[in-house]
C-alpha cells in the first residue's frame, strides 16, 4: 500500500524551568493512503504534539516526515475554532475562497452541509449553535478542503456523551466511504477502537504498540474482538 507520509526518528524536546525533557523519543510511522490510525493514550503522552509537527505547526528536533511538503493536511482540534463573524456555511466555505470557483463551492459546501446534518442550521453564527453543531461545523471545514490526510486532535473530546457517540457513528459512516487518511488522537480507548483500522498506543512520547483491526462483517466477533483489544490496550497503558 502506498505511504501518504513516514515518520522518521522524530525526536521533540521542550525545556520547562531550565529543564529539558523529550516530549517525543524516537518516532516511527508509516501513515498508508486511505487508512483510518486512531492514536490513544494518557494525557500528557505527547499526542497532540505528534499532530502538530506533522501539521507543521511546530518543529521537531531531530528526524524527518517524508511526504510533508507534499502533503495538503487539514486538522481539526478539540474546539471548533470557528470564526464568530462567519455563519456556518461561510465557515465551511472559507478555506474554498481563494481556490474554487464560486459555483463548484457552492456545490460543494452544499454537500457537506447535508453530510453532518447542518443545513437547518446554516445561517446561524457560531453563538447561537451548539458544542456539538460548532463540531460539525468545524468537521465541515476540514473535510470540503479535501485535503490528503485530515488530523484530528480529540475532536470529541469537548462534546456531551450522546452527542459524542452521535458523532462517532458518523464519522465512522463518512470515512467508510469516501477513503480519506485520517490520523486521530484520543484517550478514549472505546472510540479509538471504535473508529481506527489502526490503533498505536502512545506512552511517555513513544509508540509502544500498534494494532491492526480486521474488517469483521459478523458484528457480535467484532464486540467480541474489540473487547479483547480493550483489554490488551489497557494492559499496555500503566495507570
Ligand atoms: N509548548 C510547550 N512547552 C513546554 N512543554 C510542552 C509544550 N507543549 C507540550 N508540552 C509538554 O509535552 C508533553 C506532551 O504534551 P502533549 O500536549 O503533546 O500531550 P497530549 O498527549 O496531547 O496530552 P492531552 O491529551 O492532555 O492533550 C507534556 O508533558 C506537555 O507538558
Amino acid at each position: 500500500m502506498r505511504s501518504i507520509i513516514q515518520i522518521k526518528n522524530l525526536t521533540k524536546k521542550y525545556k520547562i524551568d531550565g529543564r529539558a525533557f523529550k516530549a517525543l523519543n524516537d518516532i516511527n510511522l508509516k501513515i498508508n493512503e486511505g487508512s483510518f490510525t486512531t492514536i490513544v493514550g494518557k494525557s500528557g503522552c505527547g499526542k497532540s504534539t505528534l499532530l502538530r509537527i506533522i501539521a507543521g505547526l511546530e518543529e521537531a528536533a531531530e528526524g524527518k516526515i517524508i511526504g510533508k511538503k507534499k502533503v495538503k493536511s487539514s486538522l481539526v482540534f478539540q474546539e471548533a475554532r470557528l470564526m464568530p463573524w462567519l455563519t456556518v456555511e461561510e465557515n465551511i466555505l472559507f478555506p474554498l475562497k481563494k481556490r474554487d470557483k464560486k459555483s463548484e463551492s457552492v456545490k460543494k459546501v452544499n454537500e457537506h452541509l447535508n453530510l453532518l446534518g447542518l443545513n437547518e442550521f446554516k445561517d446561524a453564527y457560531p453563538n447561537q449553535i451548539s458544542g456539538g453543531m460548532a463540531q460539525r461545523t468545524a468537521l465541515g471545514r476540514a473535510l470540503v478542503y479535501d485535503s490528503d490526510l485530515i488530523l484530528m486532535d480529540e475532536p470529541l473530546g469537548s462534546l456531551d456523551a450522546f452527542n459524542r457517540y452521535k458523532l462517532q457513528q458518523e464519522l465512522q459512516h463518512i470515512f467508510s466511504k469516501n477513503n480519506k487518511t485520517v490520523i486521530f488522537v484520543t484517550h478514549d480507548i472505546d472510540e479509538a477502537i471504535f473508529l481506527g483500522d489502526r490503533v498505536l498506543v502512545m506512552e511517555a512520547g513513544s509508540i509502544t504498540k500498534e494494532f491492526n483491526l480486521e474488517q469483521e462483517p459478523s458484528i457480535s466477533i467484532k464486540k467480541a474482538k474489540q473487547l479483547e483489544l480493550k483489554e490488551k490496550i489497557l494492559a499496555e497503558i500503566k495507570a
